[in-house]
């Protein structure tokens, strides 16, 4: 099977559908009908966390998902897809790409991360692997693994990046990750408005995920609600 992952989101906008529990929008039901909004609107794929939204959201739409399951271990910092088990469970659900969180930071049970894309790529060869990343040492790190995507989602959320944001000086982070890998580049994390995608495309990603700012009318209402306060 050829994973076509590539070329139909190339140039084009990923729309995450994301709601965890403590979130007021948490439901399959919702996700599935916000990935039938961003369908309608043009997105070429849908970014969804959970194996139970992933199905409903393909069952909705159709579209090609990045999967993933945040799982949060007590013993562990990583939590995008942090194990093999997780790496499986998403894979299942037919994906045709699989993000994982590659931070350096500590991973369940002491859990090996080059060890697990090993074993995964043995059991799902054409499934696709994005690496979520925080920095350029990850980016590095990333490739030397061989991922298939790197994603700069973890920029900004980790206690090395604390405050940055990949839009920052006209995209410098981002300028400086499409020089440091030749591996296909997906923008992903706080780009809020429709001229920051169109200069991610602009300055050579293959695609951008949007979240947020699209798909969490919480955030969406309080970035109204503090212009008044
Ligand atoms: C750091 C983290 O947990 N990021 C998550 C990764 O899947 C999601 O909560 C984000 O919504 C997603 O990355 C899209 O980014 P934004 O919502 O900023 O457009």
């Amino acid at each position: 099977m050829q994973n076509s992952f590539l070329s139909q989101v190339k140039g084009k906008l990923i729309i995450s559908c994301q709601a965890l529990p403590e979130e007021p929008l948490h439901s399959s039901f919702i996700m599935a009908r916000m990935a039938r909004a961003a369908k309608m609107a043009g997105a070429a794929g849908i970014r969804a966390n959970s194996v139970v939204d992933i199905q409903a959201i393909q069952d909705e739409t159709g579209l090609p998902v990045i999967g993933i399951n945040k799982h949060v271990f007590p013993d562990a910092e990583t939590f995008i897809t942090p194990t093999l088990k997780d790496m499986r469970a998403v894979a299942a659900t037919g994906v045709p790409v699989v993000a994982v969180e590659v931070t350096g930071r500590t991973r369940p049970h002491q859990g090996d991360l080059a060890a697990d894309v090993q074993q995964f790529r043995s059991e799902y060869p054409d499934t696709l692997l994005m690496a979520d990343t925080a920095t350029l040492a990850n980016v590095q790190e990333a490739d030397r693994l061989g991922f298939d995507i790197i994603g700069t989602t973890m920029h900004g959320y980790t206690a090395e990046t604390t405050g940055m944001n990949v839009a920052d000086d006209d995209f410098a982070y981002l300028k400086d990750v499409l020089k440091t890998t030749k591996t296909p580049v997906i923008a992903e994390g706080k780009i809020d408005l429709p001229e920051k995608l169109k200069r991610c495309l602009d300055l050579g990603c293959t695609a951008v995920v949007v979240g947020g700012a699209i798909t969490r009318p919480l955030e969406i209402a309080q970035r109204f609600i503090a212009a008044i306060q």
